[in-house]
């Protein structure tokens, strides 16, 4: 796992890696600009764009000089500084770059307030703020971002997004300078991996800049990113000697004869997840689909809104509610009123426990809930940012002893603990119908196999994000479809085991 951490604990970071590795904070910008110029070198080979580097006078600032006086030293000769003095105040580590800029011959202007010059460069590297943004922008900052958001020329921002907050409720209408790309320090800062970040960048890059990473990762955060290390770890292999009866029982209560689709999705992934025995319980009409599409998966045919009698105990775990539709309620009061250990429940089944709020008392602990955010939103209530939903499932997650997966690009999985991963797997060809569907079959099917419902999620959140990683990713596909991220798990898992072999 990496650690995300704020912004004010990347500055004691800094501060420790200064005073213990040690290193002298101008020569820590310096390899933090080499480190950017390094990438940027890759992604921009030809030496004859022309680039302009605004800069402000703090460390981003400072950041920009140095990248500017490198990008020079790498032969890119077209490029030129504009410097935003809009304040007396400067860092050392500003002024001992601007000295070097001016020894390296590097052309350089300072800008004044409200009179800004045309900009002709093909490329903007943004170092006017960074990390330090402790409010918004306003005055000649406000008006050279809307400047340069006007000429709408590529943007390459160091470290941040020069006045987007790297945490806290991002503010829609906040003047930010939009990047097309930011290369950003050591760590993807926390309002990257939130939806409303898209609105003012449109990718990014983290680059390592040698800070102490052991004291980062002893640094007090709840949030972490996952990495495939951590999947790795959690994978457990088969063995020989090991049966169907080994890897559990799963029972999905999902369709109706118009969504039946959901139903075959989410027991078909929950058997190639590697569940020993998968069954489904669906109306008549769905048979014929199940037995032709998959054989493998069982079935328990209900009226469309009647549980039939069950041996509920035969079952290790159910995943109830795609497709299930919204007048369903006999067959989740069946569940919550005869089993008692986890359950996974999803689309319908939330959208249920939002009008049948008494049904909580009943979710058994440790149970997971996967909503994307329009059901998240309806189970506790309407929310401005995702921000307060993260604040919101912390809240929750603990009150109810339950884990939340809230879906999206990153999704992020909140634990009774208090913990909150988010998830790198994954990418907009998977945006299409049916594939919550399969998450949560994949989740299912590892709670089956005696994975703590925790390391369920996880490994399932990863895994169905990498699984429509290799479909798309590889194959240079735009779209992928749910079936196809079921039918590739196990080539996924196969990968991810065989790196624990490995
Ligand atoms: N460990 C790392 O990651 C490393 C980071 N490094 C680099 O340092 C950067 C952070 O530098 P930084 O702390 O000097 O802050 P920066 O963003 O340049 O802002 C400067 C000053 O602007 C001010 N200010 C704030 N808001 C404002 C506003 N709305 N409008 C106007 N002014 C505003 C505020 O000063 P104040 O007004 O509070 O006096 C603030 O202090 C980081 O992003 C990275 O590029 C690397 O060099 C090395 C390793
Ligand atoms: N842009 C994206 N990047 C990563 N994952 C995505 C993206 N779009 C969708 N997904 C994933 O696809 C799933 C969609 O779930 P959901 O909205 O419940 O779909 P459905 O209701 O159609 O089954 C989630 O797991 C989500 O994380
Ligand atoms: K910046």
């Amino acid at each position: 796992m990496l650690k995300l951490i704020t912004s004010a604990q990347m500055h004691e970071v800094d501060a420790h890696t200064i005073s213990t590795e040690p290193i002298a904070s101008v020569d820590l910008m310096e390899r933090a600009s080499k480190a950017f110029v390094c990438f940027f070198c890759n992604h921009f080979p030809d030496k004859n764009i022309s680039i302009a580097v605004y800069c402000g006078t703090g460390n981003n600032g400072g950041d920009g000089l140095a990248i500017a006086r490198l990008l020079k030293a790498n032969q890119y000769e077209n490029i030129d500084v504009k410097i935003a003095r809009f304040s007396d105040h400067a860092t050392a580590d500003f002024d001992t770059n601007f000295t070097r800029l001016k020894e390296a011959s590097v052309p350089f202007i300072e800008l004044k307030a409200g009179d800004f010059p045309e900009e002709n460069a093909d490329v903007i590297i943004d170092a006017l703020l960074g990390s330090g943004l402790n409010k918004p922008l306003s005055g000649a900052y406000a008006d050279l971002v809307k400047h340069l958001n006007n000429i709408e020329k590529k943007v390459i921002a160091v470290d941040v997004p020069t006045g987007l907050l790297t945490e806290g409720v991002i503010d829609k209408d906040a003047i930010v300078l939009k990047a097309d790309l930011v290369i950003t320090f050591q760590r993807p800062k926390l309002n990257f991996l939130l939806p409303e970040s898209a609105s003012f960048m449109d990718d990014f890059v983290v680059v390592d800049i040698g800070l102490d990473e052991n004291f980062i990762q002893n640094l007090d955060s709840n949030f972490e990113l996952i990495e495939e290390k951590d999947v790795v770890k959690t994978v457990r292999p088969r063995k020989k000697f090991e049966h169907k009866g080994t890897f559990g029982h799963a029972l999905l209560i999902a369709g109706q004869a118009k969504t039946m689709g959901a139903a075959l999705l989410c027991s078909s992934a929950a058997a190639y997840a590697g569940v020993g025995l998968t069954t489904v319980c669906i109306p008549a009409p769905g048979l014929t689909a199940l037995n032709s599409l998959i054989p493998e998966v069982m079935a328990i045919v209900r009226e469309e809104k009647q549980m039939p009698e069950i041996e509920w105990d035969k079952f290790t775990v159910i995943g109830a509610g795609p497709g299930l539709g919204k007048d369903s309620t006999a067959l989740m009061e069946a569940l919550f009123a005869n089993f008692k250990k986890s359950v996974v429940l999803d689309a319908d089944a939330l959208n249920m426990l939002s009008e049948n709020s008494d049904w909580w008392q009943s979710i058994p602990e440790n149970s997971i809930i996967t909503p994307h955010v329009k059901e998240f939103d309806r189970l506790f209530g309407a929310h401005t940012s995702w921000w307060e939903r993260l604040e919101t499932a912390k809240k929750q997650a603990a009150e109810k002893k339950i884990i939340i997966v809230l879906k999206n690009q990153y999704t992020i999985i909140t634990t009774p603990e208090g913990s909150q991963y988010f998830n790198p797997t994954g990418n907009s060809a998977m945006a299409s119908g049916g594939m919550g569907d399969v998450l949560t079959g994949i989740i299912t099917s590892f709670i089956a196999q005696k994975y703590a419902p925790a390391e369920a999620a996880l490994l399932g959140v990863y895994l169905h994000g990498k699984a429509g990683d290799e479909l798309a990713l590889n194959n240079r596909s735009s779209v992928v479809l749910a079936a196809q991220v079921a039918a590739q798990v196990p080539v996924t898992l196969a990968k991810i085991i065989a790196q624990k072999n490995g």
